[in-house]
């Protein structure tokens, strides 16, 4: 579903997506479940993405009875996921059941918060380390972060992406988006879409998604 003056912004509207992500921006659900959810958000989204996105074909096939006719997705062999290290990761592994054949790329992006936001309301990323595979016009790339806050990360990581191909479809994917992130993406890249489950009210003065979910990292990975 488009967003409302933003052509390029899609809201996922399963209900099964908005059932985990209400799941897991609960503040009592704990470091295991929140990490499962994060997966199978990751799956719902996946299948999301085969069925909005993609085509199919029709193919002829034998079954043990009969030949007959099936349809089968083009281009499921042609899929890049890139993880945006750290807090991606068990949401990949869910794209990961959607897509089992994908080709995979790692950034390693995270935001100096103790630098804090500069006058545009950006922060400094880090990038300590990037691994991508080479990639061709007929693949879909899907470039996945739960979280889009300020869409600082989000632009560093694709600035790393852009310059290599020109790929047929490229999707942003999230799971909680500010408002603030989709803009500065959708400035930057327009020929980018962005895809998430949900579009938050605001940040706060430290860049947190509100209401969101917390940090998805921490939470995920337990570290606080
Ligand atoms: O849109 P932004 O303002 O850039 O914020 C979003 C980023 O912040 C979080 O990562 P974080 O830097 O906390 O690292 P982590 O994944 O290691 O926790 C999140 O996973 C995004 O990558
Ligand atoms: O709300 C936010 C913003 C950035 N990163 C997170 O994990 N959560
Ligand atoms: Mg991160």
């Amino acid at each position: 579903m488009p967003i409302e003056n933003r052509e390029n912004a899609y809201l996922i509207t399963h209900a099964l997506a908005k059932d985990t992500l209400s799941r897991i921006r609960d503040v009592e659900t704990e470091q295991v479940s929140f990490r499962k959810g994060l997966v199978k958000l990751g799956r719902i989204c996946g299948y999301e993405i085969i069925d909005g996105r993609m085509e199919t074909e029709y193919v002829e096939l034998e079954t043990p009875l009969e030949t007959t006719m099936g349809e089968r997705v083009r281009g499921l062999d042609d899929v890049v996921i890139i993880n945006v290290l750290r807090a991606a990761t068990p949401f990949v592994e869910g794209l990961l059941k959607a897509f089992p054949r994908a080709r995979q790329g790692v950034i390693s992006a995270s935001r100096d918060e103790e630098a804090g936001r500069g006058e545009d309301g950006s922060f400094p990323i880090t990038v300590d380390y990037v691994k991508l595979p080479e990639i061709h016009e007929e693949d879909t790339v899907i470039v996945a972060d739960p979280m889009l806050a300020t869409g600082s990360t989000m632009c560093t990581v694709l600035d790393h992406i852009d310059g290599s191909a020109d790929p047929e479809n490229l999707f942003v994917l999230s799971a909680v988006s500010a408002p603030d992130g989709l803009l500065r993406v959708d400035e930057s890249f327009p020929d980018i879409d962005l895809l998430t489950v949900s579009i938050d009210d605001r940040l706060d003065d430290n860049g947190f998604i509100v209401p969101g979910l917390g940090d998805a990292g921490d939470r995920a990975f337990r570290t606080t």
